[in-house]
């Protein structure tokens, strides 16, 4: 009985092995499927540690989250060079934001995730099963993306409380997901947001993941991803006035990295 639950088992393996090798796919759809568990399954474990350990929604559960999944890269085979992570180090709090390509980026996200700091996501992830009441639990700001005045409040929120809750705050400014290999272009919020509390901004940016990973062609392979942590702009002394100054500044910055990680020539 035993014996022949093994050999069923080889036999699937064996089978899955040989579409991989034969269908990219396939590849990259078991690839990809395997990526989306691992986060199901593991939030499932962390969701009752998060509970005990601190009791409910607080930023301090994103440090047993970022624990977990730092281990995911070694599955899939990709490699995270980090420069400058001393520019997390400012007094108090600030707005980090950063380029946003795929699903990918939670990995690179929670590579260099600095303590007490939450993220501005969109509130359809509150309903991803599992991952969704997890990042619940890790203090993740949820916004309406369809509804400017409703997101632009939680924001101007957001600004009011990061001083008194001494907490960073993390944005993807391009406000959706871009594996294009270039910045889209930046929304306003997060340097709305930074002017209002006046506290820096912290651009942080991901070389492109073209070269190791394009949904449309299939490609999943592993890869090395360069992280570079800038020079926090200060916004002391600036007023909405400034916010549009600001936000071409740090696009610029950005994108200019963003080239020179992923050995782009600029234009
Ligand atoms: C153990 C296992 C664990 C497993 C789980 C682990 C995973 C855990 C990870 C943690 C979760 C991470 C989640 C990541 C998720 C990423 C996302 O969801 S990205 C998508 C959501 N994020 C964003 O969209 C952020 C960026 N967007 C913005 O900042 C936008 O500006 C906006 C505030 C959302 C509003 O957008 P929109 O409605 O499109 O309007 P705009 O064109 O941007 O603005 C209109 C207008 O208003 C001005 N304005 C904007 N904000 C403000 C403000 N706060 N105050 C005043 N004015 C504002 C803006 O300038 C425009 O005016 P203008 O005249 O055109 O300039
Ligand atoms: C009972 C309901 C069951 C639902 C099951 C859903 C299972 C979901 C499982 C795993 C999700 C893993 C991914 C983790 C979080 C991904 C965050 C992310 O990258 O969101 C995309 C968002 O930034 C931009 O969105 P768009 O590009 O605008 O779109």
């Amino acid at each position: 009985m035993e014996l022949g639950w093994l050999l069923w088992g080889a036999a699937v393996l064996l089978l899955l092995h040989v579409l991989m090798e034969l269908s990219p796919a396939v590849n990259f759809a078991l690839r990809i499927g395997f990526y989306y568990l691992l986060f199901f399954v593991c939030s499932a474990f962390t969701v009752p540690v998060c509970l005990l350990v601190n009791g409910g929604r607080t930023v301090k559960n994103m440090r047993i989250i970022k624990t977990v999944v730092k281990t995911f890269k070694y599955f899939f085979g990709l490699r995270f060079e980090v420069k400058g992570r001393e520019n997390f180090e400012v007094e108090g709090p600030a707005i980090i934001v950063s380029n946003h390509q795929s699903i990918l980026d939670m990995m690179g996200l929670m590579e260099v995730l600095p303590d007490d700091c939450v993220q501005v996501a969109k509130k359809e992830l509150m309903y991803a099963g599992t991952v969704g009441l997890i990042i619940y639990l890790g203090g993740v700001i949820f916004i309406n993306r369809k509804s400017t005045s409703s997101a632009k409040m939680v924001m101007a929120e957001v600004a009011k409380t990061m001083a008194t809750d001494n907490v960073k705050v993390w944005v993807y400014p391009e406000g959706t997901r871009n594996c294009t290999g270039d910045l889209l272009p930046f929304k306003k919020g997060a340097f709305h947001i930074a002017v209002q509390a006046q506290v820096p901004v912290i651009p942080v940016v991901y070389s492109s993941f073209t070269t190791f990973y394009n949904p449309k062609k299939n490609l999943f392979t592993s890869g090395k991803i360069k992280v570079e942590v800038l020079p926090p702009i200060e916004t002391k002394g600036l007023t909405s006035d400034d916010v549009s100054d600001l936000t071409d500044r740090c696009y610029r910055t950005m994108r200019e990295t963003l080239f020179r990680l992923s050995g782009r020539p600029g234009e």
